[in-house]
């Protein structure tokens, strides 16, 4: 093999380019590592172009007047009897996961937390700096090899992991279909970051993990369609056979977390039924999917951030409907992520954010769900004691859900709202705060006390767009009588409102400089303004926002 040399100490496979260097890249992207990268590349991804070609096609269709639908051409799939393969011992009691990004204290503080399952997340919570992912990559590494410890820059705690057993098992969420990783050029073409978060994952830590009677588990985010699904499936296949694992060995569970996923439940088990072990509700993504799909109608405006709750009728029917899928396969139906996290220095205040995570937690498992996510480690006493005063066995399969009876009406419909001027200037704050946390290398940050990731501050990009956009989309829907949407004080939502809500940003920022991503909040400020200018919606809010990192 003839190797191509980058940056200086970098060495590439044939034709693979590494456009970037990182501390410990050459003990992870070793020769070996990057050939079987490249080979998942030249294998994957034209089909992965052409499913990303289709998600345009479909949105085109939605932007025509169309609205998403059960499918007529795999009516057998939902009409046929049939499970997915049996449960591994590991995934069987997962009632409570801690979910969190992949710096070292993250993990060893998730791992040791107690919980039932770990999500170690490339996605929704990751910035995808360089630096985040090979350190990522390398600490996952050092986790499933036990060897996994971390001084604290002060030197007052040294972090070390608990025995094996102990600890929560290990997923991992690759990031999704849509996005690049443009570190790793092979052929000269970026190659897919799906690809590289499982790829790198599973070559280093398979066999250590199969010595231990467990396999490469993901999380698979942000799929709009069964044949997303077999593409995952093809690659999961794929890499068993390049790395000598029994089939089915790798196991899946994939987020429902976009709008036409949701229309699509029995057909994604269907496609990975020999290694998918459940569906997860990703409500957040949800949310902001259903707001991008249905950008072209009007009539499905969504009220503001903080009133679409799970208790809305269509979120309570897409959780729903996704129980009721699950157990009937025979795979476990996981709830989501309450954004409430713990408040030091307001009892209060805490009181009230851990009520409403236990009445989220309260809500899951009396629907059916088998387990649920927890964003932060003092939250999992709180959901443990809901699942096990309510869910005495490992799960609850045996809740069949035989009275839900959801329909294409119940999951579209959009709930009844306002827009108040709190709601309007929340959302400019978190998409600029979590944008200019994101460019500075910070994928999740606490706001306000809630949780912020990608995906909470998508719902709030899209919905400023959304609002701001209204007349002219609903004209062009056929009103042309159509007006802005209002503020529920009367002020229309137009671009002046959002300038005033940018422009007196900073100033309304406490502490401005100590916040996460202090020096790029102006930057911040220009994309969301870009973004909502627009007239085409982005979709994906880290797809420009990539381009300017690193
Ligand atoms: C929509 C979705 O995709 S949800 C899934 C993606 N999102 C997530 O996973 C959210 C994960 N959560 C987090 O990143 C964090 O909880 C935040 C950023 C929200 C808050 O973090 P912090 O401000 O550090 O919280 P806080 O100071 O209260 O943390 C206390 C301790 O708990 C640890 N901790 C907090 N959250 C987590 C977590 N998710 N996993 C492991 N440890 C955690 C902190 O590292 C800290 O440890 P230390 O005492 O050893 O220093
Ligand atoms: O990934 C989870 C979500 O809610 O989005
Ligand atoms: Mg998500």
């Amino acid at each position: 093999m003839s190797a191509v040399m980058t940056t200086p100490g970098h060495e590439a496979a044939d034709d693979v380019l590494l456009t970037a260097s990182a501390d410990g890249q050459a003990q992870l992207l070793t020769p070996g590592a990057l050939e079987f990268l490249a080979g998942l590349h030249r294998r994957f991804e034209p089909l992965r172009q052409r499913r990303l070609a289709e998600r345009l096609e479909r949105q085109r269709g939605f932007d025509a007047g169309r609205l998403p639908d059960f499918r007529d051409d795999t009516r057998a799939i939902r009409d046929g009897d049939w499970k997915v393969a049996p449960l591994p011992d590991a995934l069987r009691n997962r009632r409570v996961e801690i979910t969190g990004p992949v710096d070292p204290k993250m993990v060893i503080n998730a791992l040791n937390s107690g919980a039932n399952c770990f999500m170690a997340d490339f996605e929704d919570s990751t910035s995808p700096t360089w630096a985040n992912l090979v350190l990522g990559q390398r600490v996952l590494r050092k986790a499933v090899a036990g060897t996994l410890d971390w001084m604290a820059p002060d030197g007052a705690r040294h972090y070390t992991l608990r025995p094996f057993e102990e600890q929560a098992v290990l997923l991992v969420r690759p990031r999704g279909w849509h996005l690049e990783e443009k570190h790793v050029l092979v052929d000269g073409q970026p190659m897919s970051a799906s690809l590289f978060d499982l790829g790198v994952f599973a070559f280093h830590n398979a066999a250590a993990l199969a010595a231990k009677d467990r396999g490469p588990y993901f999380y698979l985010p942000k799929l709009e369609c069964m044949e997303e699904a077999a593409l995952w499936n093809d690659v999961f296949d794929d890499v068993e056979q390049a790395l000598g694992l029994p089939a089915g060995q790798m196991k899946a569970t994939v987020l429902i977390e976009t709008l036409p996923a949701a229309f699509e439940m029995d057909e994604i088990l269907h496609a990975l039924r020999g290694r998918i072990v459940g569906l997860n509700c990703g409500r957040w993504d949800y949310i902001f999917s259903y707001i991008k799909t249905l950008r072209a109608h009007p009539d499905r405006v969504l009220p503001e951030r903080g009133q679409v709750t799970m208790d809305q009728s269509f979120l309570r029917a897409y959780s729903e409907l996704l129980i009721q899928t699950c157990h009937r396969r025979g795979a476990h139906a996981m709830g989501g992520m309450a954004a409430q996290i713990p408040i030091s220095g307001d009892a209060a205040a805490n009181d009230a954010a851990l009520a409403k995570v236990r009445a989220d937690k309260l809500r899951e498992v009396r629907a059916g769900h088998d387990g649920t996510w927890v964003a932060h480690p003092a939250l999992i006493p709180l959901a443990r004691t809901v699942f096990d005063e309510r869910m005495p066995t490992s799960h609850q399969q045996h809740v069949t859900r035989d009275d839900v009876c959801v329909g294409q009406a119940d999951l579209l419909r959009a709930p009844i709202g306002t827009v108040t001027r709190a709601g309007f200037d929340n959302n400019v704050e978190v998409c600029v705060r979590y944008l200019a946390a994101w460019l500075d290398g910070n994928g999740c940050v606490p706001i306000h006390w809630l949780m912020e990731d990608a995906a909470t501050a998508e719902i709030a990009r899209t919905q400023l767009w959304q609002w701001l956009h209204h007349e002219r989309i609903a004209k062009a829907a056929g009103n042309p009588q159509a007006g802005p949407l209002h503020l529920d004080d009367g002020e229309p939502i137009d671009f002046a409102l959002l300038e005033r809500a940018l422009i007196g940003l900073p100033g309304r920022l406490a502490d401005r400089m100590k916040l996460p991503g202090a020096s790029r909040i102006n930057e911040a400020i220009g994309m969301l303004d870009r973004l909502c200018g627009a007239e085409v919606l982005e979709d994906f809010l880290t797809v420009p926002a990539y381009r300017r990192l690193d």
